[in-house]
């Protein structure tokens, strides 16, 4: 059995009086990438803190890579892409390349530790998203999907061993939509990075992912993305709240 990077058990949050979280257990393991889907309100910014170690639940425990997560140390193992990463204007004055490079400050601070291969990891992190070709221009001059594969190179040039995305795909026209997904799959796969794409969009959801979780205050569905696909609509809108479709072309093809 894959090792278990993130559990929770019986989480359940409150903000004042308002109860946005019921009675989570939720078990990610290395090498899966789990789409966590839900409606607007259902709760995943409050889970995604709590995970983070932003928000302490008012119930339950995390476990993070096995250990309690008050006592994790590894942080830099978590990386984080947050909805609002690619809100540049054209002005901003940074290049694609120092925005990368910034990933590293935290470490550096953190361990007074100088890293001589800077420039070459920057660009390996540039090139595993498919952007080393942009490193010099400046970051507000790039769309908003080009961006997004930016602050994911910023993330990974500190070599997470888990990477959640914040609503991800929001930025990008929907032609680009796969070709994003199959640079994330090549994360997942090659470079072997567990994944979890948080999202309201359900139409965003490929046959790159390998698990989904319904959320909506509490985990109404956690299995593998095939066993989801195979439930019926009427018992997703339920979940979800109201309508849900799923795009033809987003179908499951013959595997
Ligand atoms: N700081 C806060 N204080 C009080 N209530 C909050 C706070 N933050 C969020 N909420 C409430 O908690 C519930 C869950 O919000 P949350 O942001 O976690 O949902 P979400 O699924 O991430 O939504 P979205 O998809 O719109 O970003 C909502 O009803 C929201 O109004």
């Amino acid at each position: 059995m894959k090792q278990p990077l993130i559990e929770l058990e019986d989480v359940s949050f409150q903000y004042e009086y308002q109860e946005v979280l019921h009675n989570i257990s939720l078990v990610v393991r290395e090498g899966d990438f789990l789409a966590l889907l839900g409606p607007n309100g259902s709760g995943k910014s409050t889970l995604l803190k709590i995970i983070l170690g932003l928000l302490k639940p008012t119930k339950g425990s995390v476990k993070l890579f096995g250990e309690k997560s008050t006592s994790f140390k590894h942080r830099e193992w978590i990386g984080y892409v947050s909805q609002k990463s690619n809100s540049f204007n054209a002005g901003f004055p940074a290049t694609v390349k120092e925005v990368v490079a910034s990933g590293l400050t935290k470490k550096i601070g953190l361990f007074k530790r100088h890293f001589p291969n800077k420039e070459e990891r920057v660009f390996e992190a540039l090139h595993a998203v498919g952007m080393e070709q942009f490193a010099n221009r400046n970051i507000g001059e790039l769309s908003g999907g080009q961006q997004q594969r930016v602050f994911i190179a910023r993330a990974l040039i500190a070599e997470p061993k888990l990477l959640i995305l914040d609503e991800p795909t929001v930025g990008i026209d929907y032609e680009n939509v796969q070709s994003f997904y199959d640079m994330l799959y090549h994360l997942n796969e090659e470079l072997r990075i567990t994944m979890i794409l948080v999202t309201h969009d359900v139409d965003t959801l490929t046959d790159t992912i390998s698990h989904v979780a319904c959320l909506n205050k509490t985990i109404h569905f956690h299995g593998y993305k095939d066993n989801y696909d195979s439930i019926s609509a009427d018992q997703r809108n339920e979940w979800y709240g109201h309508s849900v479709r799923q795009l033809p072309h987003m179908k499951k093809e013959n595997k």
